[in-house]
Order: C-alpha cells, then sequence, then structure tokens
C-alpha cells in the first residue's frame, strides 16, 4: 500500500483517538484513506478533507437489551446494535449479523463499507450495519423465532422503508427476516417494505438469496474478460459455506468453473473432482436445513477430503487457513473478516492463483493485499465484488415501492448489469487516478463510492 496523504494524517490520526478500542473500524478507515490521497491532492481537493473528517462518524448508533427466553424457561440478555453511518444518498441500508463476535468496531467497520458499497452500486441507498451478539448456533427454531421477535421489539423504532431498511449478514438468512417482518408487522400494523431479504410471498425479490454469490462471480467474469479470459476451466475456491458460498459456487459451475474447495469454521473440505450441483444440494441441505458441520460432506461423498482446524489463523501473519494454501486460479474468500492473511495471499501467489475476489466484508487483511498488489494479481475488493447482494436488495425496495413482483430473468440482468458497470467503473477510476497499469480495484471502487457520498454531502451542508 502506498503511504497516506499527509493531508490525511490528521484525520485518521481523530479517528483513531476517538475509536481506541476498534482495531476493525480503525483497519478499515485506514484502507479507504490509503485511496483518497490522489483526490484530496488535486486542486480544489481540500474539501474532501472535511467530508473524510465526517464520514467516519456515524449519523446515529443504537444500542438496545435483547431479554429473550430460552426452551427451558431460562433468561438470556444479548446486546442488541444499529448503526447508522451515512444517508446522503439515501436511507440507511445494510444487513443485521447475529454472531456472539459482534461488537461496535465490527458494525462499524461493516458499516463504514457499506456507505461506499451501496454508492457504487448507483442505487439510492445510504449505508449501515447492525446486530446482536446472539450465538444462534444450536439453538432451537423456537428460540430463534423468539429472540427475532424480541429483537425487532426494539428495531422497529428506528427503521422504515424511507429511514433504514435492514437485511441479512451472517447469522441473518430468509427464516430470520421472515420472524422479524412479522414482528415488524405485529407491532406497527403496516405492511411495508423495511426490510430486504424478505420471502418471495410477502415482498422479497427473486434472486436476492442468490444475489451475492452470482453478483461476485459476474464481477470474476468481468475481471477475466479485462485479461482477455474466461472462468471456463478454471479451479476455484471459495471459503465458507454460507449463503454467499453456495451460491458463489451455483454460478461458477454456470460459468464452467470447478469449485475444489469449502470450508467453515470447523475445517476444510477439499474435493478434487469439483463440487458440482448435485453435490452443492447437499452442502445446501447439511448448512441450510441440518445446520450442521460441513464435515457431513464426506458421509454422502467419502472421496473428498475433510481437515479439521487445530487452531484459529486470523491474527497470525506467518500461518494460513489451510483452505489458501491448495493450487487454484481463482480464490473467493466468503467466510468472515480477516480470514485470509500474508501468509495465505503468500501461498494462493506461489501456487499461481491469477483472481482474488472478495465475497464477505473486508476477509483480507493488509498484508493479504500487500502481497496481492505486489504480486499484481487482479484483486476485487469486497465493496465492489460482492455489492450485488445489497444491490438486489435495492431493487426488492423499487419492487416493493411499484407494488409489483419482477421475474427471476429480469433481476439477474439487472444484477449482472450492475456488476458489469460497477466493474467498468472500478477500472476506470483506477486508470484516472493510479500511475501504473495495475488495475487497482480497491483505489477505483473507493475513490467512485467516496466521490458519489462526497458530492452529496457538500450540497446538503455536511450536515
Ligand atoms: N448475505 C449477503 O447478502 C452478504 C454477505 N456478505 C458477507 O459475506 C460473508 C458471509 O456471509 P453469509 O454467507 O451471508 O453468512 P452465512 O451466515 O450464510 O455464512 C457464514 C459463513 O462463514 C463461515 N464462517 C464464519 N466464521 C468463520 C470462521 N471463523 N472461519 C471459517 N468460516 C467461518 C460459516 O461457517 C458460514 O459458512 C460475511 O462477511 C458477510 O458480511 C457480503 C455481502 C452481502
Ligand atoms: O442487502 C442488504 O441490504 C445488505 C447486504 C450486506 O449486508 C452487505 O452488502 O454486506
Amino acid at each position: 500500500m502506498t503511504g497516506m496523504s499527509k493531508l490525511l494524517e490528521p484525520v485518521f490520526d481523530a479517528v483513531k483517538a476517538r475509536n481506541p478500542n476498534e482495531p476493525e473500524f480503525i483497519q478499515a478507515t485506514e484502507e479507504i484513506l490509503h485511496s483518497l490521497g490522489p483526490v484530496v491532492e488535486a486542486e480544489g481537493g481540500e474539501k474532501y478533507i472535511d467530508v473524510a473528517k465526517a464520514i467516519f462518524e456515524p449519523e446515529r448508533v443504537v444500542q438496545f437489551r435483547v431479554s429473550w427466553y430460552d426452551d427451558d424457561g431460562k433468561l438470556h440478555v444479548n446486546r442488541g446494535f444499529r448503526v447508522q453511518m451515512n444517508s446522503a444518498i439515501g436511507p440507511y441500508k445494510g444487513g443485521l449479523r447475529l454472531h456472539p463476535t459482534v461488537n461496535l468496531s465490527i458494525l462499524k467497520f461493516l458499516a463504514t463499507e457499506q456507505v461506499l458499497k451501496n454508492a457504487v452500486t448507483t442505487l439510492p441507498l445510504g449505508g449501515g450495519k447492525g446486530g446482536s451478539d446472539f450465538n444462534p448456533k444450536g439453538r432451537s427454531e423456537a428460540e430463534i423465532r423468539r429472540f427475532c421477535q424480541a429483537f425487532m421489539g426494539e428495531l422497529y423504532r428506528h427503521i422504515g422503508p424511507d429511514t433504514d431498511v435492514p437485511a441479512g449478514d451472517i447469522g441473518v438468512s430468509g427464516r430470520e427476516v421472515g420472524y422479524m417482518f412479522g414482528a415488524y408487522k405485529k407491532i406497527t400494523n403496516r405492511f411495508q417494505g423495511i426490510l430486504t431479504g424478505k420471502g418471495p410471498t410477502f415482498g422479497g425479490s427473486l434472486i436476492r438469496p442468490e444475489s451475492t454469490g452470482y453478483g461476485l462471480v459476474f464481477f470474476v467474469r468481468q475481471m477475466y474478460q479485462a485479461k482477455g479470459d474466461t472462468l471456463e476451466g478454471k479451479t476455484v475456491i471459495i471459503s465458507g459455506s454460507g449463503n454467499v458460498a453456495q451460491y458463489a459456487t451455483e454460478q461458477v459451475n454456470k460459468q464452467g468453473g470447478k469449485v475444489v474447495a469449502l470450508s467453515d469454521s470447523k475445517g476444510v473440505l477439499v474435493d478434487e473432482a469439483g463440487i458440482t450441483d448435485k453435490k452443492l444440494a447437499e452442502v445446501m441441505d447439511i448448512k441450510n436445513s441440518r445446520r450442521t458441520s460441513l464435515r457431513e460432506y464426506m458421509e454422502k461423498f467419502p472421496d473428498a477430503k475433510w481437515t479439521d482446524f487445530s487452531e484459529q489463523y486470523d491474527d497470525e501473519e506467518d500461518k494460513c487457513n489451510p483452505i489458501w494454501q491448495l493450487k487454484c486460479d481463482v480464490a473467493l474468500p466468503c467466510a468472515t473478516q480477516n480470514e485470509l492473511n500474508a501468509a495465505g495471499a503468500q501461498a494462493l501467489v506461489d501456487n499461481g492463483v491469477t483472481i482474488v475476489a472478495e465475497g464477505a466484508n473486508m476477509p483480507s487483511t493488509p498484508g493479504a493485499i500487500e502481497v496481492l498488489r505486489k504480486a499484481k494479481v487482479a484483486f476485487g475488493p469486497g465493496k465492489a465484488s460482492n455489492a450485488g447482494g445489497v444491490a438486489t436488495s435495492g431493487l426488492e425496495m423499487a419492487q416493493n415501492s411499484q407494488r409489483m413482483a419482477w421475474t427471476a430473468k429480469k433481476v439477474e440482468e439487472e444484477l449482472d448489469g450492475i456488476m458489469t458497470r460497477i466493474h467498468a467503473d472500478c477500472v476506470s477510476t483506477s486508470k484516472q487516478y493510479s500511475t501504473d497499469d495495475y488495475v487497482d480495484y480497491p483505489l477505483g471502487a473507493n475513490i467512485t463510492g467516496f466521490l458519489k457520498v462526497a458530492e452529496a454531502m457538500l450540497a446538503q451542508g455536511l450536515a
């Protein structure tokens, strides 16, 4: 990474001083600020320093108690949050995460990424993120329902179709969105598009469940096209096995690529023969219905190989998650933040990777990005490559406003068009602001998103 512009160092120092215990938020902020040097240093760029001072401070943060009873009648108290980061270009928009690691640092980094991501979609969407430190693992259907109802018992005051429209993220799928939607309707007596990712019988858009994974692979197709190549016959590894990983696998199969590995928080699954659609149906059954470990794949397909994680790799720059040691043409990190470190990126480079594109939010550490950039590996940052999910949420909002439901074909074509435009904007912005011929997708996405939000903030008096 090039050094940060001297003009932006005081902005970054202020963010660090104000948020001392928020490493993920500081990481996301630093990554963005690194890209903005050419913008603030250009003639007339001083006004963007004021924008940078404001944009990393959330417009509003709501924190609340979520009390619920388990199946044995025991009380549990969790913490709920909604970070309403920026509404300059539209209502706050972004997912809800249910995971025991959820805290303000994680949600503020996610909300910050969301602001620029939503801007690069070109749709009128502000940015936000929320969730709770509730752990859904091992909870019964009734406990999940009670938690979601309790969570919405407070969140309903802070959202609305023109105010803030949450959706899913880790631990929140169509099931949880449905329970939350039902709770909102019961409390307010209003049937409104206050969440996206809803079921298709009550206002959900077709293709929203598929859209993040599909959009990611559409983006990769554009990255290949820029190199005069295609995904046909390419070997792909995908970390995670949740919503994004599943539909990325499905779309890689459609494009003629071969996915040879998936993972979960317990370990890595390698199937050299390729995770075909039939095998993917088993992954979906394990993860979405049985809700257990991917290890169970081995019972049906014993020729595959399972490796248990013996340790956590997140913070150790010298060791890496074994999934990155596999030989592949394309790597798609689709699980969680900071899952691909410098050692993992180096292993990918040593094994000849050509494209790395993020399905997850900030899965690559700064060290990993530096390794990929030095090796001139094409690198798609999440705020561009995984924007298909929120873009399709924007399309769901449009359908709700119209009281219409579009066909799957129409939504998929719109999604493909949006991903193609995002790719083109990243390339042209990178060409405009970067000094070498390497397409710097993070620079392109950060500047494209920032300028759109900045112009709106300036026009509105930086309020
Ligand atoms: N669902 C969506 O529309 C979008 C999701 N994302 C991002 O994609 C990532 C995955 O989200 P979803 O697939 O929606 O969630 P999910 O809840 O469906 O799946 C999460 C996946 O991550 C894995 N995972 C979690 N912690 C892990 C760890 N420590 N090590 C290895 N694997 C781990 C889980 O096993 C699971 O496979 C997240 O970073 C999320 O923020 C980004 C854009 C949109
Ligand atoms: O669809 C949405 O509103 C949220 C998607 C999301 O959380 C993300 O892009 O990270």
